[in-house]
């Protein structure tokens, strides 16, 4: 896992400014991290620090206006429509909402075939590779002939995740994709990501507020906080050491299972809140994370 797959270098996003004499919102605010080919890079911050935005970027949906963000040693702002519409296949996305993201007229057959066909597959071809995706996220093989109302939020993100591996991608950016499931359910689904990587050697930029979700499949991790990557390296080191106070105080406010170790979790991170509170040159405003 060495040859970098995306380079991102410096990035500025501004949404435009809502009403006349308002300045632009700068939501990115300077950004770099890289992601190797194969490797899960975590992106985990509060609401609003900017993760969904830096994946936006990523995708070509947001208004970069500073820095660079280079694919597979292409610089993704100097290409030509047709030539970013060519790569579109092998970045693909996995929303959080599995309930909202698949049409709920089509049946999961003609929703696992639409990028097929739109790329010329021949019908029959389709077909095939329909039976073997649902096969790759477990889903049976029936399943194909029924509507998305019919299954669970965790077999609906199964088959959105079938969507997203349809065309063979090199990455995939996981915007909170289990953020609405039961936890059982999202143990589930996290496994069959870290199976689907294990199998192709997929990336994946895995965006989540939950930092237990982001340290049990990232390799590494980056931590957003207004807009700034604050703390950005290998997982182990971030989420057991963090070195940012944001990144101790999210760390501490991270729910555990165990109770006497969430108690202990709990007067860590009042100790914690109380010392940052003396120090007047922490550059993290004292809010509850
Ligand atoms: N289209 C937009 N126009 C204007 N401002 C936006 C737009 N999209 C996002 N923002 C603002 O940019 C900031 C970052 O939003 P973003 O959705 O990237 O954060 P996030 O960390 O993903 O939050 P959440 O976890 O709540 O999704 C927020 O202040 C948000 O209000």
């Amino acid at each position: 896992m060495s040859e970098t797959l995306v380079d991102i270098r410096d990035v500025v996003v501004e949404y435009p400014a809502k009403g006349l004499g308002k300045k632009p919102f700068r939501a990115l605010k300077g950004v770099s991290l890289d992601i190797k080919a194969g490797e899960t890079v975590g992106l985990v911050g509060e609401s609003g620090s900017g993760k969904t935005t830096l994946g936006r970027a990523l995708l070509g949906l947001a208004p970069v206006t500073g820095g660079s963000i280079t694919y597979d040693g292409r610089d993704l702002a100097t290409l030509s429509k047709k030539a970013r519409r060519g790569l579109a296949h092998e970045i693909q996305v996995v929303f959080q909402d599995p309930y909202t993201s698949l049409n709920p007229s089509m049946t999961i057959e003609q929703i696992l075939m639409e990028p097929l066909t739109a790329r010329d597959m021949p019908a029959k071809d389709a077909r095939a590779r329909v039976r073997n995706l649902l096969d790759e996220v477990r889903l049976p093989s029936n399943a194909g002939q029924r509507l998305p109302r019919e299954f669970s939020g965790g077999q609906r993100q199964r088959v959105a995740i079938a969507r997203a591996l349809a065309l063979q991608p090199r990455l995939i950016v996981c915007d909170e994709p289990v953020s609405a499931l039961d936890l059982s359910t999202q143990a589930r689904v996290l496994e069959l990501f870290k199976e689907i990587q294990e199998r192709t050697g997929v990336a994946y930029l895995f965006v989540s507020h939950d930092l237990a979700v982001v340290r049990h499949l990232s390799h590494r991790v980056a931590v957003m906080y207004h807009g700034e990557i604050v703390e950005w390296g290998e997982a182990e080191a971030v989420t057991t050491h963090p070195q940012h106070p944001y990144t101790q105080r999210l760390f501490l406010a991270a729910p555990v299972p165990d109770p006497v170790l969430q108690q202990r979790r709990r007067q860590e991170r009042h100790e914690l809140l109380a010392s940052q509170n003396r120090d007047s040159t922490s550059t993290v405003a004292v809010a509850a994370v």
